[in-house]
């Protein structure tokens, strides 16, 4: 069954009440324009840096993810609620949420790849600083189509995303919020790759730009069809990205060039570890 996907590219400040507050606004924008199935960006409730994941930390459920199942409920859609800085047992963890229409948490993915990157003159960043990486593959049914979560960096590990498509999802989503650096250079590539990887639709949701932050944003929120198309995408300013996903499609890509069936598992295969 087809549905309407929104992504909200937020903008994002210091205030976690306007952030809040922004939020739930969007949402019900993006609801009252047909979308059943919302997306928020990486770090919707704080700006994005090591320095503040500790002060706008949160226990699950707390105050951020009340308003995001709260919003969830209202609307009648399915919510992926971006991320935020969650507390637990003494740790930090970048975690996404996720709620049903009647506002029930369905998932929550914990950033399994933590964002450790050191690039001379250009960005050096450290989330395992301040930040403990998630264990989880997540994914959650709708009745439209399975969906699997990544936050951001996520996206650049292939694995997680062919283990996501091997569980059966159709759509992966990413809250992301790459940089001036890499965002260029590799955002909508990374999305192609992993969509044609694995034949999925692949969308990701950035905040919008804020030049005085101190992490700036790339913008260019984006959904890529598994036929590695990009089908719907914007600039850097807050906006929401809309698209209608049609899950057959994935089906029909996938008869058309049947890479799956095609792998050689008689000479590799990944194997998941168990704890
Ligand atoms: N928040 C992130 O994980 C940023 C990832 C990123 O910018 C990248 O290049 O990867």
């Amino acid at each position: 069954m087809a549905f309407r996907l929104a992504l909200v590219q937020l903008a994002v400040s210091a205030s976690k009440a306007d952030n809040l507050q922004n939020a739930a606004r969007l949402i019900k924008q993006a609801s009252q324009n047909g979308a059943k199935v919302v997306a928020l960006p990486e770090c919707f409730n704080s700006p994005y840096g090591t320095s503040y994941f500790k002060d706008y930390a949160e226990r699950i459920p707390g105050q951020s993810t009340e308003v995001l199942s709260k919003a969830a409920k209202e609307n009648n859609i399915f919510l992926i609620g971006g991320s935020i800085p969650e507390e637990d047992n003494g740790k930090l963890y970048n975690t996404c949420t996720v709620y049903n229409p009647e506002g029930n948490m369905v998932a929550k993915h914990r950033k399994v790849h933590l964002f450790d990157i050191d690039v001379p003159g250009k960005i050096c960043f450290k989330e395992s600083e301040t930040l403990s990486p998630g264990k989880e593959f997540t994914t959650f049914d709708t009745p439209f189509c399975k969906i699997g979560i990544g936050i951001c960096y996520d996206i650049r590990f292939p694995e997680l995303a062919y283990i996501y498509s091997d569980l059966g999802c159709k759509l992966l989503v990413y809250p992301g919020a790459f940089n001036m650096t890499t965002g260029p250079a590799h955002w909508e590539l990374l999305q192609r790759s992993r969509a044609i990887d694995n034949q999925v639709y692949v969308a990701s949701v950035s905040p919008a730009r804020d030049e005085k932050a101190t992490y700036i944003a790339w913008g260019h929120t984006t959904v890529v069809s598994p036929w590695g198309e990009v089908v719907a995408t914007t600039e850097h300013e807050e906006t929401i990205v809309y698209y209608n996903i049609n899950p057959d499609y994935v089906d029909e890509v996938r008869s058309q060039i049947p890479i799956r069936s095609q792998k050689r598992s008689d000479l590799y295969k990944l194997t998941k570890v168990s704890e």
